[in-house]
């Protein structure tokens, strides 16, 4: 297990990392989700110890990194895919690291071959691809065998069948009963990976909870109305015990998958409609929606986003789609 309790760090008046608790267990893919400059990386980098912590402690199996005998043997990392002596080797990078961390030199030919990397083994790393790259870095990562994969962003600039094959090794690994901690900004890649949810905004923890939960709470669907009756559809819908909420401009929203039952109800009444849409929110909508707050810069301005993030516990703003009324969407996930 990672377990990160109260931990902060601040660059000067800059706080990267702000108070963090949670814990990454094993046996399941762990999404760390955050919008650029949220903290991910800054995180990682204290549960390897290669930042010290200003406030707060990272624990690795209940110990720090540096009181870890043998390192690589319980936790291995992908931060930085280019961080290779490009004069060395493949092989001869993966053999010094072998060497310093008492791993047997057949391990070295065994990861290379879990990574596809066996025919450019004695290739030297600065001609190698991003992805060839990655491979690399996830090669080191699994060295020592550990039960612990930690990964920053492993499938950054990788071609679909990189995607893929990275997605799978993680599930691998997971299946195996290891830990897989593993960072993205995609909510989309994170839907198809991960099975648990760290979200962080601005260094703060938004939410910590199972992606099943996630999905099922904001993958919600409706169906969108706009009639030139508007009162008189809503009299009909109230009378058949329907419950409608404001959309945007003249449209209505009614939740769940009526758009059969609110077609009839109009047909019936002689109610004209102008649109009758059955509409689904995307989890990439939702994970926006939840980071709005902590994005630190915005595209139509490039000014660092203003003001605190709302209280915890507070809607975000209403969701698109969503009507004013309704439950907000993660209201029984977000982190209290
Ligand atoms: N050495 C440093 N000195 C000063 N500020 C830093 C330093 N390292 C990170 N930061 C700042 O801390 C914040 C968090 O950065 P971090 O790289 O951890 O975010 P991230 O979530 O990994 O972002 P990205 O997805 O862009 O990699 C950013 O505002 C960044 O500018």
């Amino acid at each position: 297990m990672i377990e990160l309790s109260g931990l902060t760090k601040r660059y000067g008046e800059k706080v990267a990392v702000n108070d963090l608790t949670f814990t990454v267990r094993p046996g399941i893919i762990t999404g760390f989700l955050g919008p650029n400059g949220a903290g991910k990386s800054t995180t990682m980098r204290m549960v390897l110890g290669l930042d010290r912590p200003t406030a707060g402690d990272v624990r690795i199996d209940g110990r720090h990194y540096h009181e870890l005998k043998d390192p690589l043997t319980y936790i291995g990392a992908l931060l930085d895919a280019k961080a290779v002596h490009g004069g060395r080797s493949a092989y001869h990078h993966l053999l010094c690291l072998a060497q310093a961390n008492g791993i047997p030199a057949r391990r070295v030919h065994e990861v290379l071959d879990t990574v596809g990397l066996t025919a450019v083994a004695k290739k030297k790393a600065k001609g190698f691809s991003l992805g060839m790259g990655q491979r690399l870095g996830i090669a080191g990562a699994l060295l020592g065998d550990p039960r612990i994969l930690m990964f920053d962003e492993p499938v950054n600039g990788l071609d679909p069948e990189g995607i893929h094959w990275i997605r799978n090794l993680m599930k691998t690994l997971a299946a195996q009963g290891r830990t897989v901690f593993v960072s993205s900004h995609l909510m989309s890649e994170m839907a198809l990976t991960a099975d648990h949810l760290v979200v962080i905004g601005q260094g703060r923890l938004l939410a910590d909870t199972s992606m099943a939960r996630f999905i099922a709470e904001n993958s919600r669907s409706y169906v969108r109305v706009r009639t030139p009756q508007r009162e008189r559809l809503l009299d009909v819908l109230a009378t058949a015990g329907i419950a409608v909420a404001p959309g945007g401009g003249e449209a209505l929203e009614v939740d769940g998958d009526k758009a059969e039952a609110i077609g009839e109800l109009a047909a019936r009444h002689q109610i004209t409609l102008h649109e009758l849409s059955p509409q689904r929110a995307s989890l990439e909508e939702a994970f926006m929606q939840l980071t709005a707050e902590s994005v630190e810069y915005h595209a139509h301005d490039g000014q660092p986003a203003a003001g605190p993030l709302p209280p915890q516990g507070q809607a975000q703003g209403q969701a698109q789609g969503q009507g004013q009324g309704q439950r907000p969407w993660g209201s029984d996930w977000r982190k209290g």
